[in-house]
């Protein structure tokens, strides 16, 4: 499998990694608006297949089954980081993607391999036809899915941040059992051996516990706009 992308030579490849509640997809979104680039939320992509998966009758429990399936639906991503979307053979699933049942489910699909290979395809596919450069956020995209980014950031902040912003999204959340949740996630992404939550070697590391959102996403602008610049 080739993991070289080509895309135009203006064209700038931004790679955003990190755990749950870091900050990828509010930052990314931003970034990719304010410099002008496309935006791709690969989260959504595996929690796209767990879907399709629990809608299908497929045992989530298996990967055998899980890898039998794998190339049965037909995910397409909008990359408009202000509207992005995400279809499964062609119905919304913006909405359902993020329920409580998929967020328990989707670790578990996502280490399965062939899962891994078949988005893996999707989302380099999705970042060469970026003509004026993406922001791709995940768990493995410096490392495995673009390795050649011209930039990779790597954002981390404490479990107990996290935890916060993420039960912050929902009304009435428990904020303790959120944390247990994040964690026992985290711990999967980054136990799988299939390309796993890691910080590639020549990532920046934002620690983005005391900042706002706003320093955040100031601090990856400045970043890109350096390698622009330098290049
Ligand atoms: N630096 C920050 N400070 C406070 N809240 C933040 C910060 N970064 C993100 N958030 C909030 O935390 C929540 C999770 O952010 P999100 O971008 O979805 O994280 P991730 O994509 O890493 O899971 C969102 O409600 C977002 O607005
Ligand atoms: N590049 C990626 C992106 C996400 N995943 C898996 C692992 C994550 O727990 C799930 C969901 O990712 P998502 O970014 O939507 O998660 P959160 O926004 O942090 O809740 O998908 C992955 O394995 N590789």
């Amino acid at each position: 499998m080739s993991t070289a992308v080509e895309t135009a030579s203006s064209a700038v490849i931004v790679a955003i990694d990190g755990p749950s509640g870091t900050g990828k997809s509010s930052t990314s979104k931003a970034v990719a608006a304010k410099l002008g680039l496309s935006y791709l939320d690969t989260g959504a992509q595996y929690r796209a297949i767990t879907w399709w998966m629990l809608n299908n009758g497929i045992d989530v429990a298996s990967p055998a089954e899980i890898a039998t399936a794998a190339a049965k639906p037909v995910i397409v991503s909008g990359t408009d980081p202000s509207a992005p979307t995400i279809t499964v053979d062609g119905e919304d699933a913006s909405g359902p993607i993020r329920t409580q049942e998929v967020t328990s489910k989707v670790s578990a699909v996502s280490a399965v391999p062939e899962v891994r290979t078949i988005i893996t395809e999707l989302q380099r596919s999705i970042a060469a036809g970026a003509e004026g450069g993406i922001v791709v956020e995940g768990r493995d995209i410096g490392t495995t899915v673009l390795p050649d980014a011209d930039i990779k950031i790597f954002l981390t902040a404490s479990p107990e941040a996290r935890a916060a912003r993420r039960s912050g999204e929902v009304k009435g959340s428990d904020l303790a059992a959120t944390r247990e949740a994040l964690i026992r996630r985290d711990a999967a992404d980054s136990g799988r051996k299939t390309s796993p939550l890691a910080k590639a070697d020549d990532a920046v590391e934002v620690d983005t516990t005391e900042l706002t959102l706003q320093q955040v996403i100031e601090c990856v602008v400045t970043l890109v706009e350096e390698k622009r610049t330098a290049a």
